[in-house]
C-alpha cells in the first residue's frame, strides 16, 4: 500500500543533555512550546494528515451511529443525602455532562439543581467537584474548562438556586469541605501565576508547585481568604482537607508524591480562641498537631468519636486494614479490620451509627462487607455479581446507603441496602437498561496467564459466545499498570460495538504497577521495576495469540496516559507483536516528564533523570528514546512497526501534548523520513483533539468522536470486516 507522505519536522540537532556523562540529543525540544507559531503549524500539518487517513476508514460513520446508539441511554449515580434531601447526577444518554438533581424523597418529584451543559455552547465546561453544606443551605462546586485541571469554584444557596458572586480561582487538585457552621470551606490552591507568568488555564505547561490551603469565608472576596497551611522548604508538597463527620476537626493530609503514603495533622476547631474569624487578616497559619509527620505509609480518616479516630491504612499492610487511634494517645495504634492475607481492603465507609461498610478486592473482582465499628467484626456479607461496587456514599447517621455495580457486561445497577432491620435488605433501587444490548450473546473469562517471571497475571476476556478460538478474531487488548490504580470489572457501550459490529474481543489485563493486590502488586511495577509492566502486557498478547483468539496482525493495543507509556514502550520492544497500537496522551518522555505542571509529583512511580541511577532506568524504556528500525534489528523476519495512532489534546495539563508531538516526529523521522522507500508502510498518526484535556469531563459528542475515529483506524489497520 502507498506510504504516507509525513511532514518534516525540524531536527535541532545542537540540542544535547548531558545526564550524568551520557549525552542524549533532543532534537524536537522546539516543540515544547505549545505558543510557537513552529508548533502550532506541526500540529495543523498533522491534523490534515490524520484526517486524510481517517477518510479511508470506511466504518467511521457506522460506528459512530452505532455508539451514539447504544451510548443514549439514560445514566444514574448513586444518590446521597446532605440535610433532608436526596442529591443524584444523571444523563438522559446525550447530554455533554450529567446533570445534578435535588429531591425530597427517593419518591418524589426530582428538580434540577445544577445543569453544567447550560455552562456552555459546547458542552466543554464540566463539573470537576462539588460540596453541599452541611445543613444542605449551600452547594459549592468546581468547574473545569476544556478539560483542563485548573478549576475555578462558584457557591450555589440550594434554596433558590441563586449562584452567589464567591469565585475562587488558581484551585487545582484541591477538595472542598465546609465547616458546619455553614460560614465557608477549605480547599486548595496554588498562588496566582508572578508577573508576566503565562497561565492560560490548561495549554501552559509551567510546573504546579508551592501548593496552599485556605479557607474562604461565604460572601467574602478571595483575596480575604484565610491562609490555613503552606510549606515553603516543600514546594512539591500538596494539601488535602477533610472536616469530621462531627464538625469538631480539620484533618490535613500532605502528599508530595503519587504513593498513597501521606501526613496527617489535626487542628481542633472548636479550641481555636475566635474560631476561623481569629485568622481573618493574617498570615499566622492554623495551629496544626502532628499526628503523622513521615511519609511511610496511607492514612485515611473515616470515622471518630471524639479524639477516638479510626483510620483506613496500608502501614505495615500492604493490603490495607483499619486501625484505631486515640489522639491524646498518639503512639498506640490497635488494628480494627486486620489486613486479609489475600484480599486487598479498598473502600470503608462509616453507616447507621456504629457500622462500616467496606468493600474487598478478590481476584479483581469486589466484596461487600458490613462490619461493626467499634470491634471491626464481620457482622453481613452483602450480595453483590462478579463485578465492580462503587459510588458509596454514606453517612454515619443515614440507616440506608446506595451503591453502584458494574461489570462488563451490567451497564449499571444501583442498589439500595436498608441496614434499619437486623439484617441488611438490599435491593434493586435503579437498574441501567441499554436497549439493543443483550448481554446472553457475551462471555467473559478471567484468566491467569504467566508473565516473564512466572508471576500470574489476571487477564479479563469479554467476547461474543462461542467463537472459534481460530486466531481470526480481531482483538483489543487494553492495560494501565501504575499507580497503585487497580482495573475492576466496568461497562464499555463502545467496546461492545467493536464485538458485535467487528467482531472483536476485548481484554483486559490486570498488569503490575496496578493496586489488585494491593501495595507489593504496585511495587512491582513501579521505579526500577517498570519493565515489568511491559513483560506482563507483552505475555498477555502472547497468551492470547497461543490461545487462539488474535493473531499479532489482528491484536490492536491500547492504553492511557500511564498506559501511553505502557504502549509505547511495548511496540518498541516488540513491534512485531502488534498490528495496531492506540496510546493516548501519554507520557513519551521519560527524562523530562518532571519539569511540566503536575508531572513532579510522578517521580514517585517513575524515579527521576536528575538521579543517577534513576536515570538508567528510565533509558532503557523511554519511549521517545527507544524507537529503532527493526528491519535493521536481529528481527527473525520482516518486521514493521504497528500502525500507531497517538492521542492528545490541547488543553491536557495533566499530561502535557509535547510528549505525543515529540515521540510522534520522532517515529516519523525514524521508521520513515530519514529514509528512501522505508519498510515502514503502516501509518504512524496522531488525533489531535481541541478544546479538550486528559480526560475528566470531555463532552459525551467528543467522546463518541473520538472513539469513532480510533476504532474505525482500528478496524482498518487489522482489516476487520462490518458486521450488520
Ligand atoms: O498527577 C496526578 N495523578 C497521576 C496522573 O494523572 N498520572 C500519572 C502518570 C500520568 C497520569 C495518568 O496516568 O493519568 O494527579 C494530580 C495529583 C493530585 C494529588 C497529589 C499528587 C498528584
Amino acid at each position: 500500500e502507498e506510504r504516507l507522505q509525513y511532514p518534516a519536522a525540524r531536527r535541532d540537532e545542537s540540542v544535547v543533555d548531558d545526564y550524568h556523562g551520557v549525552k542524549v540529543a533532543d532534537p524536537y525540544r522546539w516543540l515544547e512550546d505549545p505558543d510557537a507559531e513552529e508548533v502550532k503549524e506541526f500540529v495543523e500539518k498533522q491534523v490534515k494528515l490524520t484526517d486524510s487517513v481517517l477518510k479511508t476508514c470506511e466504518t467511521k460513520e457506522k460506528l459512530h451511529e452505532k455508539i451514539t446508539k447504544l451510548i443514549d441511554h439514560p445514566r444514574y449515580d448513586t444518590p446521597f443525602k446532605r440535610g433532608n434531601s436526596y442529591f443524584y447526577f444523571h444523563n438522559t444518554g446525550l447530554q455533554a455532562q450529567s446533570v445534578l438533581f435535588i429531591q425530597d424523597d427517593l419518591d418524589s418529584e426530582a428538580e434540577v439543581l445544577l445543569d453544567p451543559n447550560t455552562l456552555s455552547d459546547d458542552g466543554t465546561v464540566s463539573l470537576s467537584s462539588i460540596a453541599i453544606s452541611e445543613d444542605a443551605t449551600y452547594l459549592s462546586y468546581g468547574l473545569s474548562s476544556s478539560g483542563s485541571d485548573w478549576v475555578t469554584i462558584r457557591v450555589m444557596k440550594i434554596q433558590d438556586k441563586k449562584v452567589e458572586p464567591d469565585t475562587l480561582s488558581w484551585v487545582k487538585f484541591s477538595g472542598i469541605t465546609w465547616t458546619h457552621d455553614g460560614k465557608g470551606f477549605f480547599y486548595s490552591r496554588y498562588p496566582a501565576p508572578q508577573e508576566g507568568e503565562k497561565i492560560d488555564a490548561g495549554t501552559e505547561t509551567n510546573s504546579n508547585l508551592y501548593h496552599e490551603l485556605y479557607y474562604h469565608f461565604l460572601g467574602t472576596d478571595q483575596n480575604e481568604d484565610v491562609l490555613c497551611w503552606r510549606d515553603q522548604e516543600n514546594p512539591k508538597h500538596m494539601f488535602g482537607s477533610k472536616v469530621t463527620d462531627d464538625g469538631k476537626y480539620l484533618i490535613m493530609t500532605t502528599e508530595e508524591g503519587c504513593d498513597p503514603v501521606n501526613k496527617v495533622y489535626h487542628c481542633d476547631l472548636s479550641s481555636l480562641p475566635k474560631g476561623l474569624e481569629g485568622f481573618r487578616g493574617s498570615k499566622t497559619l492554623l495551629p496544626f498537631v502532628k499526628l503523622i509527620d513521615t511519609f511511610d505509609a496511607q492514612y485515611i480518616a473515616i470515622a471518630n468519636d471524639e479524639t477516638l479516630f479510626t483510620f483506613f491504612t496500608n502501614k505495615d499492610a500492604p493490603k490495607y486494614k483499619l486501625v484505631r487511634v486515640d489522639l491524646k494517645e498518639p503512639s498506640k495504634w490497635t488494628d480494627i479490620v486486620a489486613e486479609h492475607e489475600k484480599d486487598v481492603l479498598s473502600t470503608a465507609c462509616v453507616v447507621n451509627g456504629n457500622q462500616l461498610v467496606v468493600s474487598y478486592m478478590s481476584d479483581v473482582k469486589h466484596i461487600l462487607q458490613i462490619r461493626d465499628l467499634e470491634s471491626g467484626s464481620l457482622l453481613h456479607r452483602l450480595p453483590v455479581d462478579i463485578g465492580s461496587v462503587g459510588g458509596v456514599f454514606a453517612r454515619r447517621k443515614d440507616t440506608t446507603f446506595f451503591f453502584r455495580f458494574t461489570s462488563f457486561l451490567t451497564p449499571g445497577v444501583i442498589h439500595k441496602c436498608d441496614l434499619s432491620s437486623e439484617a441488611p435488605e438490599v435491593t434493586v433501587f435503579r437498574e441501567i437498561s441499554v436497549h439493543g444490548f443483550d448481554r446472553r450473546a457475551f462471555q467473559v473469562t478471567q484468566v491467569f496467564y504467566p508473565s516473564k517471571d512466572g508471576t500470574k497475571i489476571p487477564m479479563f476476556i469479554v467476547a461474543k459466545k462461542d467463537i472459534e478460538l481460530d486466531g481470526s478474531h480481531p482483538c483489543l487488548l487494553y492495560a494501565y499498570g501504575g499507580f497503585s490504580s487497580s482495573m475492576t470489572p466496568f461497562f464499555s457501550a463502545t467496546r461492545i460495538v467493536l464485538s458485535r459490529h467487528l467482531g472483536a474481543v476485548f481484554c483486559f489485563a490486570n498488569i503490575r504497577g496496578g493496586g489488585e493486590y494491593g501495595e507489593e502488586w504496585h511495587k512491582a511495577g513501579a521505579l526500577a521495576n517498570k519493565q515489568n509492566c511491559f513483560d506482563d502486557f507483552i505475555y498477555g498478547a502472547e497468551y492470547l495469540v497461543s490461545a487462539g483468539y488474535t493473531q499479532p496482525r489482528k491484536l490492536c493495543i491500547e492504553g492511557s496516559s500511564n498506559g501511553g507509556i505502557l504502549i509505547g514502550a511495548c511496540i518498541n520492544q516488540r513491534p512485531d507483536l502488534f498490528g495496531c497500537a492506540l496510546a493516548h496522551v501519554g507520557v513519551m518522555d521519560m527524562l523530562r516528564f518532571h519539569k511540566f505542571t503536575i508531572g513532579h509529583a510522578w517521580t514517585s512511580e517513575f524515579g527521576c533523570s536528575d538521579k543517577e541511577e534513576e536515570f538508567h532506568w528510565l533509558i532503557k524504556y523511554s519511549p521517545l528514546h527507544n524507537v529503532k528500525r527493526p528491519w535493521e534489528q536481529k528481527m527473525d523476519r520482516f518486521v514493521q512497526y504497528p500502525s500507531t495512532m497517538l492521542l492528545t489534546a490541547d488543553h491536557d495539563d495533566r499530561v502535557v501534548p509535547l510528549h505525543t508531538f515529540k515521540l510522534l516526529a520522532t517515529m516519523q523521522y525514524e521508521l520513515s523520513l530519514r529514509l528512501e522507500n522505508s519498510p515502514q508502510t503502516n501509518p504512524i498518526i496522531a488525533r489531535i483533539e481541541v478544546k479538550a484535556g486528559h480526560g475528566a469531563g470531555r463532552p459525551t459528542q467528543k467522546m463518541i468522536d473520538e472513539a469513532a475515529d480510533r476504532y474505525a483506524f482500528m478496524a482498518k489497520m487489522v482489516d476487520s470486516s462490518w458486521i450488520d
